[in-house]
């Protein structure tokens, strides 16, 4: 579904990703982890459109998409969080939710202002898409509540809610656990999991939290500074002993 091939990124002097390989297959949840500065986040906003990397390629279900604007690779399917919460804090829970597949569908305003029976039937839709993925994540009592409001982990769950009303096929999420206490963090493991289980999402991951990465992923990418150190199963990635001497390093 998402393949990688080279990846790099150049920043003046400083080559902040090079020549990173990694793919996503369907259903799949793949994670990458590394030391901090190791390049994650800079390869999340290559993939996802808010960089232009410097080379390599980027393929989202056969298309070439290196370079593309993250508005037009989120409408292919592929959306994704950010490590600092980003809500729009002033509004309620469900209106953030309502916003997102607005500005997703690219809704017409003239539609809009006249009211169109198609526009109608859309914002039916996208009120119960909010409703069902407010249920799901467990905030339907606070839809009336400002989002800026809201608990952080409760805020981060609002934020995977309204990736998943745009229906995506993979789910890019970065730093998901961040700030999160241990509770909270195994209920966003079991979300997450029954993303890729019941709804079918690949999921791309940038975490910290090793129990979480190596309990829910599929597979795991290493970066280094910035290269590819290794990828493997997480049983492989546990076991390698350049992984375990780049940690070892950073401590
Ligand atoms: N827009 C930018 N301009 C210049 N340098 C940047 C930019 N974005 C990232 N970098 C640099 O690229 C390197 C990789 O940063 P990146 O944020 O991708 O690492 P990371 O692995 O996500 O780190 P962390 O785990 O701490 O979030 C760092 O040296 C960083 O300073």
């Amino acid at each position: 579904m998402l393949e990688v091939k080279n990846l790099s990124m150049r920043f003046g002097g400083l080559l902040a990703v090079d020549q990173v390989t990694l793919d996503v297959k369907e259903r799949e949840i793949v994670s990458i982890i590394g030391p901090n500065g190791a390049g994650k986040t800079t390869v999340f906003n290559c993939i996802s459109g808010f960089y232009r990397p410097t080379g390599g390629k980027i393929l989202f279900r056969g298309q070439e998409i290196q370079g593309k604007p993250d508005y037009k690779i989120s409408r292919l399917g592929m959306v994704r969080t950010f490590q600092h919460v980003r809500l729009f804090n002033s509004m309620t829970v469900v209106e953030n939710l309502l916003v997102a597949q607005h500005r997703h569908l690219n809704t017409n305003l003239l539609a809009g202002l006249v009211r169109t029976p198609d526009y109608r039937a859309r914002e039916k839709k996208s009120l119960e898409r909010a409703r069902y993925w407010l249920e799901r994540v467990g905030l339907i009592d606070l839809a009336n509540r400002e989002a800026g409001n809201l608990a952080y982990g409760q805020q981060r769950r609002l934020e995977i809610a309204r990736c998943m009303v745009t229906e995506p096929t993979l789910l890019m999420l970065d730093e998901p656990a961040a700030g999160l206490n241990p509770a909270e963090t195994r209920d966003l493991d079991q979300l997450i999991v029954s993303l890729k289980e019941d709804y079918n999402v690949s999921v791309l991951l940038i975490e910290h939290d090793m129990s979480l990465v190596m309990g829910i992923s599929d597979r795991i990418n290493v970066i280094n500074q910035g290269r590819p150190l290794a990828s493997g199963t997480p049983e492989e990635i546990r076991q390698n002993d350049d992984v375990i001497k780049a940690y070892l390093g950073e401590a």
